[in-house]
């Protein structure tokens, strides 16, 4: 091996020299020489590379080993058998490895140990087998180079290998996972952000560890079973999608005024449905191919959020804005009050329907899509209509059953003689689920609940007395401008009753 080795190297120097003899020769011999020398050189050449190309093939052939590489991409997508591996040789081999790393997982209750090292041996019903695992040396641009594990082994383990072996390692990674579970919160780098770097980096994570689940979220329960059961319905419908001919994604679409627990119910759905989440931010996307490429790039058993999605984009009005904008401040930009991403972002709608039942989005499968808004009127109707969004789910103001919960939550009590008198405060006035936990926080560390209900009430109190107060004065005829009541005023007065001048 040793000796085919220096062969190798041998016969790529001599190539490496020839094609810099053909290069010097363009510069400094006359015409007719230059050709007939060249074809001399060019012959050798082909020469030399058809002798490595079969030295190469019968090194294969005489071999006794077969390799498998599984790259981190399969073209846009990531590859899921690259993260097994990883999982599985990390858990697996940290008894044997002698380069370590650490990380705490749940809650900072255990440390585990993972493998720090490029090659690592394993065993299989007696067998011995090497995984190496490559990553690219430059983070050019556009990187075409990715990281890749490669799996050797001897040719006559082939059918147990590729039949058994291979198997049992994403069955051992799967469970791995479940044991270890540590769900991902991803945003996505602003196009600025990672256009230099490779592909990996269009998403960034953090450990997700968001403690809401749906028995903590106050709405109401008839409602709340409703979701619960559409969510389960879908993880499970594995089949039934397939049956049908559609996609296996499901969009929800979570509207009402703020703090009425849009997000905590996001939560809810991830801790559910054990997904991961991906948090969208649309202004800083450059453009519909970017805006797909994010999508390929999700993994399976996800949630992909888009918050506030009307001022996220605004996507019939935003580009003629930003266009008057631009007109104004002549084409400057920071002028302008725009950022960088702004002025060159060119999501479109159409881009934005395709990225969620376009032909792309159903690669990959087993997605939620969710968008929230305080302003469900200003949706484009095709962007929610159903098909799209399957479930409009209206999150509103605290009644009596979402405040039981939160009151259950806060304060562990689920009656009080104070109830009574809060329920009717809740259907008179319009306190979202936020002001109330607000309300039942102790501001001490003992928890006091008489005190804590009393708050409320006077809050409620507060609340409604406001609005009456507010509806009162709407009531009061009051002129839009001015100037136009004195005129409308004037004018119903008899024209011989005005003054006139003489
Ligand atoms: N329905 C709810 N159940 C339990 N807690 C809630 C609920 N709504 C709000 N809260 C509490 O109020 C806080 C703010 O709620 P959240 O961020 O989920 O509201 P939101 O509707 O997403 O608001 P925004 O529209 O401003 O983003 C949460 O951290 C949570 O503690």
């Amino acid at each position: 091996m040793m000796m085919m080795g220096k062969t190798w190297a041998e016969m790529g120097s001599s190539i490496a020299g020839l094609m810099f003899v053909l290069a010097t020769l363009q510069q400094f011999f006359p015409h007719q020489l230059r050709t007939t020398l060249q074809e001399f050189l060019l012959a050798k050449l082909q020469q030399l590379s058809f002798v490595q190309k079969w030295s190469d093939r019968m090194v294969s052939f005489f071999s006794p080993h077969i390799c498998i590489t599984f790259p981190e991409f399969c073209g846009y997508q990531y590859n899921e058998a690259f993260t097994a591996i990883e999982t599985y040789l990390s858990f697996k081999s940290s008894s044997k490895a002698k380069q370590l790393k650490a990380s705490l997982v749940k809650d900072f209750k255990s440390l585990v140990l993972v493998v720090d090292e490029n090659d690592i041996a394993d065993e299989f019903n007696g067998f011995k087998l090497w995984w190496t695992l490559s990553v690219p040396k430059t983070q050019a641009v556009y990187n075409e180079e990715m990281s890749y594990y490669k799996l050797t082994f001897h040719r006559h383990q082939r059918e147990i290998i590729t039949k058994q072996y291979l198997n049992y390692v994403l069955e051992e990674a799967k469970e791995i996972q479940a044991r270890n579970s540590q769900r991902k919160l991803y945003t996505n780098n602003p196009s600025g952000s990672w256009n230099g770097y490779k592909r990996r980096y269009m998403w960034s994570h953090i450990v997700f560890e968001h403690p809401a689940t749906f028995q903590t979220l106050a709405m109401d329960p008839k409602k709340k079973e409703e979701i619960i059961n559409d969510l389960i319905a879908f993880s499970k419908g594995k089949e039934y999608y397939a049956k049908i001919g559609k996609a296996w994604k499901r969009g929800y679409l979570l509207y009402g005024p703020p703090g009425t627990g849009k997000s905590t119910m996001i939560a809810a759905m991830a801790n559910l449905l054990n997904y991961d989440v991906y948090d969208l931010e649309l202004t800083t996307i450059r453009d519909n191919t970017e805006l797909r490429r994010l999508l390929m790039e999700t993994s399976r058993k996800s949630i992909i959020v888009l918050e506030d999605i009307d001022c996220s984009l605004d996507l019939t009005g935003r580009r003629k804005k930003m266009k008057e904008k631009m007109e104004d401040k002549e084409t400057d930009p920071t002028k302008a009050g725009l950022t960088e991403n702004e002025e060159t972002s060119k999501v479109t709608l159409s881009g934005l329907l395709n990225f969620i039942d376009g032909i792309w989005s159903a690669c990959g499968s087993e997605r939620v899509i969710v968008f929230t808004t305080n302003h469900k009127e200003k949706l484009d109707p095709a962007l929610i209509r159903r098909g799209r969004m399957d479930m409009h789910i209206e999150m509103s103001y605290c009644k009596f059953e979402a405040f039981k919960v939160l009151a259950k939550n806060y304060l562990d009590v689920e009656s009080h003689n104070l109830f009574g008198k809060i329920k009717g405060l809740l259907e008179e006035s319009n306190m979202v689920p936020a002001d109330v936990a607000e309300n039942l926080m102790s501001k001490s560390d003992i928890k006091d609940v008489e005190s804590c209900l009393e708050n409320l009430v006077q809050s409620l109190e507060r609340d409604i007395k406001q609005k009456a107060k507010l509806k009162s004065e709407k009531n009061v005829f009051r002129p839009r401008h001015k100037f136009s009541y004195w005129v409308k005023f004037r004018n119903k007065i008899p024209t011989s009753s005005r003054m006139s001048t003489v």
